[in-house]
């Protein structure tokens, strides 16, 4: 096809009836969640309208039945982004993440609930567990771990003195830049700033393209950025929420040492989340300390072939030799296999909590 005008007029035509057809149906489907809205009012004045199980079936049966040009996952983006709008015409999602404005947990948020919700900096992870328990928000993001740096302890504590549930998870991609900003001389960059996180990430590079700058850890990437701003001879390691809110110019991008360098998020609320079709369980163990107490807590997982995705010990806090597990695996409590090997390991353990099933990240 040539690019004539005559044949560009026709194509703009086509587009112009196309969103015609699009904007028709989005608002169709708005209608149909209001009303879904109104049935959950109806039958419970105090129901929430967010379904995490039902979104993420939502996602994964629109990149099932996505057949192209789009990739899936862009598919599902624009299709969270209309859901995000159409709960957000019943009542915006108040979400606490941790803090401040851009950093990578509030780029979670808004991949996890769109847009449209309302995310609301936190200083610290305990600060998000508390707004969640006070009521104060729907739903909490942190961060629990990175594939290149491992966990993050400060949140798997902070479950273990809450009643917080596990509603959801998110994982990002994680790609940090090295920014200046409009003062910087760029060839007499000698102090970078960042989190302790993102150095490690970065370690390599840096010691390959900056081995005599001074590295300054700071609480966030997005506090590295602002930290920058008028300081000429520095340079920050943040990522794009941080370098657009700053405005930042980034002179080396995805900086990180390993390509696939990512972080997963929990979703935190206090709902209990029914069954999706593709559930993750996460539990906390206190074990007797006694030989054996490991295999003891593992082997009814290995029996009733319960697929442990990861398993994280933590000293408790309790005893000065006694050790918990965190551990999450594949199924929901509601399944009959998963709720029989919790009640083994429950006589086993010295303490078991659940800590929440819920939908395996979608996108
Ligand atoms: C419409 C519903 O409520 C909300 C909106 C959804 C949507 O727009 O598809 C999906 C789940 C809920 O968060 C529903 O429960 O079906």
């Amino acid at each position: 096809m040539s690019d004539t005008p005559t044949n560009l007029d026709a194509l703009r035509e086509r587009i112009d009836s196309l969103d015609n057809d699009i904007l028709r149906l989005i608002s169709a489907r708005a209608e149909c969640a209001k009303q879904v809205a109104e049935v959950k009012t109806r039958s419970d004045p105090d129901s929430v309208f967010y379904r995490p199980e039902r979104e993420a079936q939502v996602l994964r049966r629109i990149m099932e039945l996505n057949t192209g040009p789009l990739d899936s996952e862009e598919m599902a983006r624009l299709f969270r982004e209309i859901m995000s709008a159409c709960l957000a015409l019943e009542q915006p999602i108040k979400v606490a993440y941790l803090g401040p404005e851009g950093t990578f947990t509030q780029q979670a948020a808004l991949k996890h609930f769109g847009e449209s919700a309302v995310s609301l900096p936190m200083a610290a992870i305990d600060e998000v567990f508390r707004e969640v328990e006070a009521g104060a928000v729907n739903y909490g993001v942190v961060p629990v771990e990175n594939s290149t740096e491992g966990v993050i302890s400060h949140t798997l504590d902070s479950f273990m003195d809450s009643s917080i549930r596990i509603c959801g998870e998110v994982v990002l991609r994680i790609h940090h830049h090295l920014l200046v900003s409009e003062a910087t001389l760029r060839d007499k960059v000698s102090r970078i700033y960042s989190h302790p996180q993102s150095f490690a990430q970065c370690r390599k590079w840096l010691d390959a393209h900056y081995p005599r700058a001074e590295r300054v850890p700071v609480s966030s990437n997005a506090e590295a950025a602002r930290m920058i701003k008028g300081e000429w001879h520095s340079a920050a390691i943040a990522g794009d929420m941080a370098a657009n809110l700053y405005e930042l110019e980034k002179i080396s991008e995805k900086i990180e040492d390993r390509p696939d360098n990512s972080t997963r998020f929990l979703i935190i609320g206090s709902q209990h989340v029914p069954m999706s079709g593709e559930d993750k369980t996460s539990v906390v163990v206190a074990m007797r300390n006694q030989p054996g107490a490991l295999h003891e807590l593992l082997e009814p997982f290995h029996r009733h072939h319960i697929d442990l995705t990861r398993l994280e010990t933590r000293p408790s806090r309790t005893g000065m030799w006694n050790y918990v597990f965190f551990i999450d695996f594949k199924g929901h409590v509601d399944e009959p296999r998963v709720a029989a090997v919790l009640e083994e390991v429950r006589l086993r353990a010295a303490e078991l909590k659940v800590l929440g099933s819920y939908p395996m990240g979608v996108l």
